[in-house]
Order: structure tokens, then C-alpha cells, then sequence
């Protein structure tokens, strides 16, 4: 059952910056859906919306059916953090904690106990106490965390909140986060533009450009089935092969494949572990350009006739070396023609 409903959702801004265009969203009870893109594209803006603290400027959302499109962010069941997660530095974790749920006039006794609990969740067992300026960056967005669960609301909602962290701690805390999120059961919207964080925490992926959805997907449907070119070259590595078809073929740079459409224009899709290359003298599609070994397999850098750039994960990088010619035989490939997916097989 939906949890949160986003229905037609506009946000222009004054001066016309249209930052969210009529977007829709179904969050199901349990759910951690990502909203991915670019910079720029209306993610923080559309959670800052669903939050309260920004006004749509049309359409409406609803929380287990009431309507919250105008209701003030402290009266909504949501609970959000931030990027900067703006602590208290001058109060001590537990006051951080605590203040939230002094404002509902909830018992001492009580505070103590939900503090206490909320800490244990987010691995800060005992440091009630400490100062929120002597904890580590890490520390603090876990406090940042406490401080939005501990008011126990029924929809969480994270702006990027490891940005300004290392990418090991990152790592660490998108596991934690998933963690909590799943024994917790609470419905969870994720704003981020790493595809790592999004393809590892999601339930569902909803991809965004230009304030609209691109797609909404399970993240290995949107990895293995993008329905766009756009979504196709923003998640994991894609080699996009613009060319043309003629007669049930597909050609560029001295390529060329049959694809089963009507002849013009298309983008060919493929990812480069689903690229198999072989050494060609005669009839070579294009030439090694660059070979890198990662240990566990290789990345081929390949240049067509025509200069176009393709990768190919190999298994063996040592067959192949800089200038020499190979033939491309893909896997995998689906084919873009005005936007839209003409063809997958
Ligand atoms: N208060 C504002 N006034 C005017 N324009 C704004 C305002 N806030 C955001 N915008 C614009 O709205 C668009 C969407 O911004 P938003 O911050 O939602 O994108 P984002 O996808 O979250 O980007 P990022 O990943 O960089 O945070 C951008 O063009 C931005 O410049």
C-alpha cells in the first residue's frame, strides 16, 4: 500500500526556473525509493516539497490519504535530514536529541529512553554526552540521523546526507543506513547523484533530468533496461554509438550489426562487459587504443574508423595491446531512436 503520494507536482520558481515539471510518485509502506541525477535536475527540490519547506507551485501529495501539500513542516510526519546536517554544536548529542521531543512535551523518562534506544540504532551507544563539535563528520551525520528518527516519523528524508563524507565512510554508512532503514520498516526518500548509492540502497530508482522523471524503476531493471538514451549513459558505463540504419543494418566508423529497424538515425547502446572483442588483421572494426589491467579483468579503449570511442571489459587484457585491430561482437544492445527505445535483444 502507498504510504506517500506525489501527484502532478510542479515547482516554478520565481523567474521562471522550472525546477520540478508535473511529477507523479507512489511510495509504497516500507519502501526506500532514490531520486537520481544530475545537478540541477529538481531532486532536492522535490524533497524540500514533500518536507514542506518549499511550497509546489501546482498538483499535490498526500500521506496515508491526508493531504500535507500545505501543511508546515514540523505538523508533517516527516522527518528529513540534510546535507549540512545544521546540529546544534553548541548542545551535546543527547540535548540534539531530545529537543525535538521536548517541543511535543513528551515525559522525561521517555525522552531518556527513546534517545537512549535511537542511539544504540545508529551505532553511538554512550555518547550522549559528548559535544556535537568534538565528533568526528561521520559522528555528526549519524546524530543527524538520531535526531530525525527519534521522532519516530513515518517518512525519512535524506538530501544527500553523505556527500561531505570520504568514500570508505560513505560506503559504511549507506550500509548502516539500508540496515536501520530495513529493521526500522520506514518508508524512505533518498536524494542523491552517486548511481553506486542509488544501484546498492534502492528499492526503487526514480531517475530525474530537467525536473522530470526519465524512470521508475528497480534498480537492475534501470541498469539492465534504461528506457532512454540519457538514463542509458547516466547509470554504470555505457558506450552510446550514434550511427545510421540502412537495410536492417547498423553502421558507424566502419562498424557495423544488424539491427531490425526501419532505417535512419539510431543510438546503439552497449555496455562494455557486454562487448567481446577479437583480434583481426583484415576487416578490423576498429583499433586498441588504450588497454588497462585492473587486476581483476581488463578495459580495452577502443577508437573506430571514424574516431569514435568505445570500451570493452576483457578477461584477459594481456591478448590485447595498443594499435592493434579487432572486431567488436556485442551481447548485449538495445538501440534509441527520438528519445525512446526502438530495440533490446
Ligand atoms: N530557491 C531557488 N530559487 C530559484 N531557483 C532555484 C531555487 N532552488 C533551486 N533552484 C533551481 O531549480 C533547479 C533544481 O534545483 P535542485 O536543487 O532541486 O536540483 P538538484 O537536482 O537537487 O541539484 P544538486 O544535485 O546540485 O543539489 C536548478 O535549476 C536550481 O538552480
Amino acid at each position: 500500500m502507498s504510504v506517500l503520494k506525489i501527484k502532478d507536482v510542479s515547482k516554478i520558481f520565481a523567474g521562471g526556473v522550472r525546477a520540478v515539471e508535473n511529477f507523479s510518485l507512489d511510495v509504497a509502506d516500507g519502501e526506500l525509493v532514490c531520486l537520481l541525477g544530475p545537478s540541477g535536475s529538481g531532486k532536492s527540490t522535490l524533497l524540500r516539497m514533500v518536507g514542506g519547506f518549499e511550497r509546489p507551485t501546482s498538483g499535490e501529495m498526500t500521506i496515508d490519504g491526508e493531504d500535507i501539500t500545505h501543511v508546515p513542516p514540523e505538523k508533517r510526519p516527516t522527518g528529513m535530514v540534510f546535507q549540512s546536517h545544521a546540529l546544534w554544536t553548541h548542545m551535546n548529542v543527547f540535548k540534539n536529541l531530545a529537543f525535538g521531543l521536548k517541543l511535543r512535551k513528551v515525559a522525561p523518562d521517555e525522552i531518556k529512553r527513546r534517545v537512549e534506544a535511537v542511539l544504540d540504532l545508529v551505532g553511538l551507544n554512550g555518547y550522549g554526552a559528548r559535544h556535537v563539535a568534538k565528533l568526528s563528520g561521520g559522528q555528526q551525520q549519524r546524530v543527524a540521523l538520531a535526531r530525525s528518527l527519534v521522532l519516530e516519523p513515518k517518512i525519512l528524508l535524506l538530501d544527500e546526507p553523505f556527500a561531505s563524507l570520504d568514500q570508505h565512510l560513505r560506503e559504511r554508512l549507506r550500509e548502516e543506513v539500508r540496515d536501520i532503514q530495513q529493521r526500522l520498516k520506514i518508508t524512505t526518500l533518498f536524494v542523491t547523484h552517486g548511481q553506486d548509492e542509488a544501484l546498492s540502497m534502492a528499492d526503487r530508482i526514480v531517475v530525474m533530468r530537467d525536473g522530470k522523471t526519465e524512470q521508475i524503476d528497480r534498480p537492475d531493471v534501470v541498469y539492465r533496461e534504461p528506457r532512454t538514451p540519457f538514463v542509458a549513459g547516466f547509470i554504470g558505463t555505457m558506450n552510446l554509438i550514434e550511427g545510421n540504419v540502412a537495410n536492417g543494418m547498423f553502421s558507424k566508423g566502419g562498424y557495423s550489426t544488424p539491427l531490425p529497424v526501419s532505417d535512419g538515425p539510431a543510438i546503439l547502446a552497449v555496455r562494455p562487459e557486454a562487448l567481446d572483442l577479437t583480434v583481426a588483421g583484415e576487416g578490423s572494426q576498429g583499433k586498441v587504443h588504450r588497454v588497462t589491467d585492473y587486476g581483476t579483468h581488463g578495459l580495452v579503449d577502443l577508437e573506430l574508423n571514424d574516431s569514435t570511442r568505445v570500451k570493452a571489459m576483457v578477461s584477459h587484457p594481456d591478448m590485447f595491446r595498443a594499435g592493434q585491430g579487432v572486431t567488436l561482437s556485442p551481447r548485449a544492445i538495445a538501440a534509441y531512436r527520438d528519445g525512446v527505445v526502438i530495440h533490446r535483444a
